[in-house]
């Protein structure tokens, strides 16, 4: 009854000296201690009366006009403080001190020493004239500092932009002077490619400050380039850290609004876009994919997916909350992964499809004893790399998510009836999306025309939408963007396609710039790429548009082999094994082999390079007898 009068209903009420009959809300659980109930004599009687008191009682009492009414009770300091990840550091720093936070290499960190040196840094970022709003960009693999400045950068106020550190010197130079970056922290394996970078910038542009981040294991690759540029640098990291004061006031942010980081798209379908995220944002997608991941408290992660992806999906600052062991490593090398797994005991890890790919196609691979929970998300995983990839004793969890969301907000959320299915229909159910985390408020699939839902059939396609609290605050300078993507009825719209199953699971289809469209009909390529997967003779596939003589597009696949492999198959054998598994439209009508895929530097295929190449192979002819489906 009390609910449905108040927004903001209490717990429990508990009235000094009223009988129990007079209670309105006696049934919940926590402390709520207010008179609101007063004797007449004392009040202005109102209107509004509790009908469940008895009939003694409502004679003595009614509402004072004096006291504070429901509507009245609004959010407070007590409870308003804004929501922000940073505060994870402090409690880790107290509840596992002395438990490592960090290892890497032959170095170990305590969650003390990395709430120290992170207090420690943001200081000295604070006296190099550091502020609120300032962006600060660190270019580094995984290694303990680019894991320090997701806390220090926004501990001293100002923003954090992780670079990817596979794009080239243009493109960064473009992301540097778009971000207007006052300092970028450098690890010394990148000295030649910032310098580069910053010596295409516009003359009038002012550059960065730089600080330099020193490595041993980096030493070999870059110790000339890195001299090169030396007197560049106004200071290196350890030195700030050990200049830095560590009982430095962390600065709070003054709303849980205030931007965090900004992180730039991988570029799969067009130039990056600058998303910028908020405290809030972060707070919640942490939280959130601890919780659906069932990520326990101490749980030792390993760093296989590049921090500057979208921050890790946000499992940097996860790793706080749980007081877990970050494992880090420079590069992905499937030998080492295997180790460090069996070394440290490893119970989670993250990658894209592509790395569960490299993971299984490793010589190097042996099941494990223990359950080691891998989660999967940033293209489609084809059910048969999941298939490979759970039999080596992985358990595989499936996400979805875009860097405008922070990290996985769809989950394909396992459920136990489920394992008594076949291995294969287990794999093709997981390699759906699933269903939105508890966080999300509400995912749906529209009709691109009408921006209605579409039907839950599974088969009526159309633009996967979102809302709630990790979406993006915007695109950095971009507001054309920003409106488009998140429209006045409160959806982000994606750019993906796919259809909502019975089961209330979506699916993928396709991004929508990668929709085929043979004689009229849409095909999706992820459907063609899963059934060319089942080759067993295929390492990778993507399948584009080629432009047809007859069908408009057809598809053309692009694959490359497993290796070491006696007899390669042919194109037609490839065509072949697709005609009993697709309908005759989605099976390719080309296919190139190449010794590998063109792939982002978050490790997704490129189509729109691949689609160049579909594109200057001119119009796929046919013989007449082929203008039939
Ligand atoms: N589980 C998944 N299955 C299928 N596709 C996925 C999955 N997770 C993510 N994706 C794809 O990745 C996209 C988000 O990727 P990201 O934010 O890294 O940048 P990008 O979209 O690849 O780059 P850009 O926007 O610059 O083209 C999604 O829109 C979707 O197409």
């Amino acid at each position: 009854m009390c609910s449905t009068w108040f927004p903001w209903r209490p717990i429990k009420l508990i009235f000094k000296g009223l009988p129990d009959s007079a209670l309105v809300c006696n049934d919940y659980n926590s402390n709520f201690r207010r008179s609101m109930l007063v004797p007449t004599h004392e009040a202005k009687p109102t209107s509004l009366m509790f009908t469940n008191l008895s009939k003694k009682a409502s004679k003595h009492y009614t509402i004072s006009s004096k006291s504070i009414s429901m509507e009245d009770l609004k959010p407070r300091p007590a409870n308003s403080s804004p929501l922000t990840p940073l505060g994870f550091l402090e409690r880790a720093a107290t509840i596992y001190g002395d438990s490592p936070s960090i290892i890497y290499g032959d170095t170990t960190y305590t969650w003390s020493d990395t709430h120290c040196r992170c207090l420690q840094l943001a200081s000295s970022l604070s006296s190099m004239g550091i502020q609120r709003g300032h962006i600060v960009s660190v270019i580094s693999p995984n290694t303990p500092p680019m894991y320090e400045l997701h806390f220090a950068v926004p501990m001293a106020g100002a923003i954090l932009n992780t670079i990817n550190t596979r794009l080239d010197a243009r493109t960064i130079s473009i992301l540097l002077t778009h971000s207007e970056s006052k300092l970028i922290f450098v690890d010394q394996a990148f000295c030649a490619l910032i310098h580069d970078a910053l010596a295409l910038f516009p003359p009038e542009t002012k550059r960065p400050m730089l600080v330099l981040i020193t490595d041993d294991a980096a030493a070999e690759e870059s110790s000339s380039s890195c001299i090169m540029i030396h007197d560049d640098f106004v200071d290196s990291y350890e030195e700030m850290i050990l200049k830095g004061d560590s009982d430095f006031r962390w600065i709070r942010p003054v709303s849980e609004w205030d931007p965090i980081v900004l992180n730039y798209t991988s570029g799969t379908t067009s130039s990056p876009k600058g998303v910028v995220q908020c405290h809030r944002g972060i707070f919640i997608i942490t939280l959130d994919v601890l919780l659906e991941w069932e990520v326990q408290k101490q749980s030792v992660y390993l760093w296989t997916l590049p921090m500057f992806h979208g921050n890790g999906w946000s499992l940097t600052w996860g790793m706080a909350a749980v007081g877990g062991t970050n494992i880090c490593i420079r590069k992905f090398d499937a030998a080492l992964i295997y180790t460090l797994i069996r070394r440290h005991h490893v119970t989670h890890l993250c990658g894209a499809p592509v790395v569960l790919n490299m993971l299984t196609n490793s010589p190097t691979n042996r099941p494990f004893d223990w359950p080691v929970k891998i989660l999967t998300c940033g293209a489609p995983p084809p059910s048969e790399v999941l298939l490979r990839t759970e039999s080596l004793g992985f358990d595989v969890t499936h996400g979805y998510g875009l860097t405008e969301t922070a990290g996985p907000v769809v989950f394909c959320s396992w459920k136990a009836e489920w394992n008594q299915l076949p291995t294969k229909e287990r794999a093709r159910l997981k390699s759906r999306q699933g269903v939105r985390t508890v966080a999300m408020t509400a995912v749906d699939v529209v009709d691109q025309k009408t921006g209605k839902s579409v039907k839950q059939d599974g088969v009526s396609i159309g633009e996967i939408v979102l809302k709630g609290g990790s979406i993006m605050l915007g695109y950095l300078k971009d507001r054309d963007a920003t409106t488009k993507s998140m429209t006045e009825e409160g959806w982000f719209f994606t750019g993906d396609v796919g259809v909502m199953h019975p089961d209330g699971y979506l699916e993928i289809k396709d991004r929508s710039k990668d929709v085929i469209i043979s004689g009229g009909e849409n095909l999706s390529s992820v459907e063609v790429e899963s059934v060319l997967y089942m080759n067993p003779s295929v390492n990778e596939a993507a399948v584009v548009a080629r432009p047809d003589e007859f069908w408009g597009e057809t598809p053309c696949a692009f694959v490359s082999i497993r290796e070491g492999l006696t007899q390669k198959p042919t194109e037609e054998e490839i065509i072949e094994h697709c005609r009993g598994k697709l309908p005759r439209f989605m099976v390719p009508k080309t296919v190139v082999f190449m010794t590998e895929l063109p792939k982002t530097s978050t490790g997704k295929i490129q189509k729109y390079l691949l689609r160049e190449m579909a594109m200057s192979m001119g119009r796929a002819k046919h013989p007449r007898s082929e203008g039939k489906k």
